[in-house]
């Protein structure tokens, strides 16, 4: 063994030795139990040790069509696994089965930067469940499972994408032949960015502005084939091709699509919400929002994705951490573990809090949509307000948070973040998406801060409102100053998000009381607007975390990780924001003074047990896919031999110099 291999090794060897806690028991939390720690386990055993999934060479050497082939190649794979597989057969089988198997994290790293079958996988498929009559499942859900059929989810035209009414593409009935006419009007009505669309699928759930009768009755999902069953060529009357490469994701081939009086039958209208009869009648929905469906599961969705991607991110940037040795910390001495920079610390131990108040906030609002869905099945939509609300809140939270964390992850491991070997740039450019796509961050801030605003005036005439805002009104604004323990610490977020919103919600009434429509108004709030959405979202997270690690089971030297882990959380907020804090006395200066020197002791208190609980993630090395984050720590090594992989490096002298350098350096000519 090389002398830099053994002191990386023996760097995290001794890391591990200073482990305080139960790494299996924390595992099992991560996963959600002991049997779903040993069933993910069990489907990586037979995913992630197939030789299928390798690539030949890296995907960043292939050419765009070559990534695509290749990515392609694993995910159809991957289809041929799960119907091979008994267990996953079981579960699929079951009524939530699909969704659970969609939810492996791990599934993503089969494919490394977008998978063509996402779509057909996480929206399609829960598009033609929670959107399509028992009919039509029987129709199509089977041989979607099954990968008889791939579809893809089209509603965000080139002219639209946050503006849903907006959309242009028509669907209008003809009841003479019994068929829906499928039109793309302008250049800005083309279906754009939907993943798989561009070559992949031969199906689509499109949405489009329904007409019957002469009437426009908003956007509704429609199944459409897209491509021939058997040849694949695109059916006469759509056009429909991949928008070029993107930021990441270069393998999800993106698409556009456009119909010239496309014609399909009335019954691939999907019609689980409202219809229309076969003499052009309309039955309405209970309610309008409810074609929005699919866009809230997948919001929940992202809330676990995006906090699968920081796990990988700081898992990396940690063991990176403690392998680097890096300047003098006592002058003459041996250069320590960069790990041991309290700076370095602030950059590392943030996001493992983080990675649990987003977990544990996500599992949450997923409990809050089986529960919703649930009552909505049997009719009862009461719960939709809150459900949408605080699955906005927290895809938007989670999203920028996973994305700003894994770029604080990536610097801190200096310059060797930047190659595309530390696995950040991928990393970075999948989470960053999570910000844009399934509503753009800013306009799902707005639907929170909407719904933030109604409810406080509603509260404030004694109206009952939802659980998750309730506590606008009544003690809580007036609380008087708390104690620094935990409730107190949520008692201070409380009452300064309380105070925020009374402060917004007045202004807003006093711009319209001088005379501004209610719509000029609100946009003259909206970035105080955008504010209340975000500290109300941030308390959520902090409270469920806070009750989370107090309701959980644990062991007594598992509690105090995690109990200071959520305490680093709920302090550094407070200290980053503290001027929300002091401005309305929910804290005082010399409140935050204790807590920025408790923050201190919790860095140190969680420093030598930072390398075990991202052990405890139980990322494998081909999940993380990373030359500076492998179990062994053997970083130096793996990113000279991953340099020598270079299609450069096969010569000493490139074709190019012949080209280009050797006429300018005019060498023997
Ligand atoms: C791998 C990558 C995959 C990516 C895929 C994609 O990106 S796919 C593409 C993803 N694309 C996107 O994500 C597009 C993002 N855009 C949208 O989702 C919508 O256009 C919108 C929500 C911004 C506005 O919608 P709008 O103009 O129709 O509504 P409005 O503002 O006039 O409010 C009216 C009322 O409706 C309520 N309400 C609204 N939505 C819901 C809901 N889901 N549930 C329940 N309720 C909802 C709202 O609270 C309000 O209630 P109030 O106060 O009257 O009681
Ligand atoms: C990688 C990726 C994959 C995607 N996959 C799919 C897919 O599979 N299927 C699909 O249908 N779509 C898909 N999309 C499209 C995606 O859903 C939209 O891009 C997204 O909803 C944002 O809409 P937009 O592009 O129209 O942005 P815009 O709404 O034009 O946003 C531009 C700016 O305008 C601001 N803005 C817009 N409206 C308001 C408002 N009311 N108030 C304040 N500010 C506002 C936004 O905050 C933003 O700053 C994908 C997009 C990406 C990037």
């Amino acid at each position: 063994m090389s002398i830099m291999k053994q002191q990386c090794v023996s760097d995290l060897e001794n890391e591990r030795k200073n482990c305080s806690f139960d790494k299996e028991e924390l595992t099992n939390i991560v996963d959600g139990g002991v049997e779903k720690t040993q069933f993910r386990r069990r489907l990586e055993e037979y995913f992630l040790r197939d030789p299928q999934f390798l690539d030949s060479i890296g995907p960043d050497y292939m050419s765009h069509e070559d990534r695509y082939a290749n990515e392609l190649r694993k995910a159809c794979h991957m289809i041929h696994k799960f119907s091979e597989n008994e267990e996953i057969n079981q579960v699929i089988g079951r009524p939530d089965g699909v969704r659970s198997i969609m939810g492996l994290g791990f599934l993503g790293a089969l494919t490394r930067d977008g998978n063509p079958l996402q779509l057909h996988l996480g929206m399609f498929i829960p598009t033609l469940i929670g959107q399509g009559t028992p009919e039509q499942q029987e129709r199509w859900l089977g041989r979607a499972v099954l990968g008889e059929i791939i579809g893809t989810y089209a509603q965000t035209e080139m002219g639209h994408g946050t503006f849903l009414r907006g959309l242009e593409t028509t669907a209008t009935y003809d009841p003479s032949t019994q068929e829906f006419i499928l039109h793309t009007p302008t250049i800005t009505a083309t279906k754009w960015w939907p993943g798989g669309l561009g070559k992949t699928a031969n199906y689509a759930v499109v949405m489009a502005q329904l007409f019957t009768k002469g009437h426009c009755y908003g956007p509704h999902p429609f199944l459409v084939q897209l491509r021939d069953e058997k040849t694949h060529q695109s059916l006469p009357g759509l056009t429909v091709g991949e928008i070029g490469p993107r930021l990441g994701m270069n393998t999800s081939d993106n698409g556009f699509l456009r119909f010239d009086h496309f014609r399909i039958p009335r019954t691939n209208m999907l019609m689980k919400h409202s219809q229309v009869l076969e003499d052009g009648t309309y039955v309405k929905p209970l309610s309008s929002k409810l074609a929005y469906g699919t866009m809230v599961y997948v919001r929940v969705g992202i809330c676990f994705y995006s906090c699968h991607l920081l796990q990988k991110a700081v898992t990396i940037a940690t063991r990176y951490s403690a392998v680097r040795h890096q300047s003098e910390m006592l002058p003459g001495m041996p250069e320590p573990q960069i790990l041991d920079y309290q700076t370095q610390q602030y950059k590392v131990l943030p996001q493992i809090a983080t990675v649990f108040a987003l977990l544990f906030a996500a599992r949450r609002v997923g409990d809050t949509f089986i529960e919703a869905t649930t009552s909505m099945n049997k009719g009862n939509l009461a719960m939709l307000p809150e459900l949408h609300a605080i699955s906005c809140g927290l895809k938007a939270l989670s999203s920028t948070d996973s994305t700003s964390g894994i770029d604080i992850c990536r610097l801190s491991c200096g310059g060797h973040g930047y190659l595309a070997s530390s696995s950040f740039p991928r990393l970075y450019t999948l989470c960053t998406a999570t910000m844009t796509y399934e509503g753009e961050n800013t306009v799902l801030w707005l639907q929170v801060a909407r719904y933030l605003i109604k409810s406080y005036q509603a509260a404030k005439r004694g109206e009952v409102v939802g659980p998750s805002v309730a506590y606008l009104v009544g003690k809580n604004t007036t609380e008087i100053r708390a104690d620094l323990s935990d409730a107190g610490l949520l008692g201070a977020c409380r009452k300064s998000v309380c105070a925020i919103v009374a402060e917004v919600e007045s202004r807003l009434q006093h711009l319209c009381s001088k005379g501004q429509d209610y719509h000029h108004a609100w946009n003259n709030m909206s970035v105080f607007l955008v504010k209340c959405a975000q500290v109300h979202t941030r308390y959520y997270v902090c409270e469920k975390y806070v009750q989370a690690i107090e309701n959980l089971k644990l062991s007594d030297g598992l509690r105090t990780i995690l109990r200071n882990l959520c305490r680093l959380y709920v302090v550094n907020h407070i200290i980053v924001h503290q001027g929300d804090f002091l401005r309305c006395g929910a804290l005082t200066a010399s409140d935050m003074k204790a807590l920025e020197e408790e923050m201190g002791d919790l860095l140190a208190a969680l420093r030598p047990q930072a390398v075990s609980i991202v052990d405890a993630f139980d990322l494998d090395d081909f999940i993380l896919d990373s030359v500076l984050g492998s179990k062994d720590g053997n970083v130096y090594q793996r990113l000279y031999d991953e340099a020598l992989k270079s299609p450069l490096n096969q010569k000493d002298v490139p074709d190019a110099y012949y080209k280009y350098l050797r006429p300018l350096m005019k060498a023997n000519l």
